[in-house]
């Protein structure tokens, strides 16, 4: 019934090059069992086929990873191929049909409702959120770090977001940082994202029937409620508040904040007339509070990481924080001079080359399309390799070596270089989340020396220590004589290192 019902599709599809495929499974037993073997088998088969798009098949699935500029630029134009993939459902039970998830209609006046939060002004009252919460990391890095200690800075991180998102996007304050695991909540937030990247490529607890059987399913589906509760809980007392007008009054108390969270936006914001009711102030809320933490998480650390990796970057960093913030490096740097911190722009834009936080993202087509003469069968998965493009040579010359200033002289085209993705469906949250990521770093490069685990996994020629992108026997041949402190680069929804990024932090006189 299978094979007749795809015929097909497989014909049409099969035209594109690829990995040839064995029945039933097609090729779902080469992709690869961990997060991070998928990121290699996907950047190995890109090599394979031309350094262009390829199709795959998982069982009766048809696939198109798509790595060309130009068909990136048609897909993520277009105004009809919104839908997102199946690999979205597994945020479903805990997102619901927030933005993230949603397509259609719902999605187009969600996403019009939504873009004032994002204004000028009220980015700037996050701003002083996230300067407060970095104040607190930064208090915590010194008590960890102390001695030589080396630490696992995105163990660290994850609570630092996790703080600064539950501050802007419900008003609340969790203390993640200094309390971490102790509270029920925070243990879910890290419990529930875990669970999500690791069910991701699981062939039985990808299905949502099956995982019924798995023996992790009752601890799921209690985290589940943790934060179901939390969020509504939250809620509940905020609509009290905005009905009975404590929003609005001076007086200390837990409401009395002069600065807009994010639910604040959306409870003065209406659909279609009306109000938005509970369950899609709930979604929404907690889109922007997974969305919100887990990419942030690891682009402040894969920044750190790299810090600690490039001492002339890190001296340059250091150097221009001199400049900007002259002998006030201990106060919080202002919106206006984060701004002027050019050469800061210059090196997160470049980790988010080589380590995008958000790898590749997911499309499904709804009808028939025809992109540059490539016919792609209605009910196609499109996996949009976004990292792929970071390490093209075609786009980036020597894409191994980690040069900031690249930015300034190679211009990649706008479809060369997606760390926000393009088009009507790209990152709302870009700005927020470039302005954190650079008051974090901006704040721990003034205050600490950052170091490798051990001194001796220093760069020295400028290149980076992970070898994604390159033909698989010289990569293989690099890994094999790599350190235990390399990461592991681990890739579902966002980019992560199976073991940690580890380092060491020295106070700086
Ligand atoms: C380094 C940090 C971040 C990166 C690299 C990133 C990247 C992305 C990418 C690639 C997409 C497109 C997803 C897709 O098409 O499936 C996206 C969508 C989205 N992002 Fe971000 N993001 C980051 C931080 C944030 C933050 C801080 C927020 C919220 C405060 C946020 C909220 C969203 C939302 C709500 C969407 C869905 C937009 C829509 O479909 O209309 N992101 N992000």
């Amino acid at each position: 019934y299978f094979e007749l019902s795809v015929a097909k599709k497989k014909r049409v599809l099969n035209k594109i090059k690829g990995p040839p495929t064995l029945p039933i499974l097609g090729n779902a037993h080469q992709v690869g069992k961990s997060p991070a073997a998928i990121l290699n088998t996907l950047f190995d088969w890109w090599y394979e086929y031309d350094k262009d798009n390829y199709r795959m098949w998982i069982g009766y699935n048809g696939n198109i990873c798509v790595t060309n500029p130009k068909h990136l630029e048609v897909i993520l134009n277009s105004i009809t191929l919104i839908k997102k993939s199946g690999i979205y459902d597994l945020l479903n039970p805990w997102l619901g049909e927030g933005l993230l998830t949603s397509t259609g209609s719902k999605w187009h006046k969600h996403r019009k409702m939504i873009t004032p939060a994002f204004h000028f002004n009220i980015l700037q009252d996050f701003h002083q959120v996230m300067n407060e919460n970095s104040t607190k990391f930064i208090k915590r890095l010194k008590k960890v770090s102390a001695g030589d200690s080396i630490i696992d800075f995105q163990d660290e991180t994850h609570y630092l977001t996790l703080d600064v998102i539950c501050d802007t996007a419900m008003g609340v304050t969790i203390n993640a940082i200094e309390q971490r695991d102790t509270v029920e909540v925070v243990k879910a937030f890290k419990d529930m994202c875990y669970n999500i990247n690791m069910r991701a490529f699981h062939p039985f607890k990808r299905s949502e029937l099956l995982y019924r059987l798995a023996p992790d399913y009752p601890a799921n589906v209690k985290t589940l409620k943790i934060l179901q509760d939390f969020t509504n809980e939250i809620i509940e007392k905020r609509i009290e508040a905005h009905r009975t007008g404590i929003a609005k009054k001076t007086e200390d108390n837990e409401f009395s904040r002069k600065k807009m969270a994010f639910l604040d936006t959306l409870l003065s914001s209406t659909i279609d007339g009306r109000p938005l009711n509970q369950q899609e102030i709930y979604e929404e809320v907690s889109t922007f509070m997974f969305e919100g933490h887990d990419t942030t998480t690891s682009g402040v650390a894969y920044a750190a990481y790299l810090l600690s990796r490039f001492p002339e970057e890190q001296r340059k960093l250091f150097e221009e924080q001199r400049a900007v913030m002259g002998n006030e490096m201990h106060r919080d740097a202002t919106f206006q001079e984060i701004a002027e911190m050019k050469y800061l722009d210059l090196f997160i834009k470049e980790a988010q080359r080589v380590y995008p936080s958000v790898p590749f993202i997911g499309r499904y087509t709804e009808k028939d399309y025809v992109i540059h003469g490539t016919t792609i069968p209605k009910g196609t998965a499109l996996t949009l390799v976004l990292i792929i493009l970071g390490y093209d040579d075609r786009i980036f010359k020597e894409p191994h070596r980690f040069y900031p200033e690249r930015f300034e002289t190679e211009k990649p085209g706008p479809f060369e270089y997606l760390p926000f993705s393009a088009g009507p469906r790209n990152c709302i949250g870009q700005k927020f989340a470039m302005l954190e990521i650079k008051t974090v770093v901006s704040k721990l490069v003034r205050t600490f020396e950052i170091l490798p685990a051990v001194d001796e996994l220093v760069s020295k020629d400028g290149y980076l220590n992970t070898y994604l992108g390159l033909p698989k026997a010289e990569k293989e041949k690099k890994e094999s004589q790599g350190h235990k402190y390399d990461p592991i680069l681990s890739a579902v929804l966002t980019l992560k290192s199976e073991n940690g990024l580890h380092l060491r932090l020295h106070e700086r006189k």
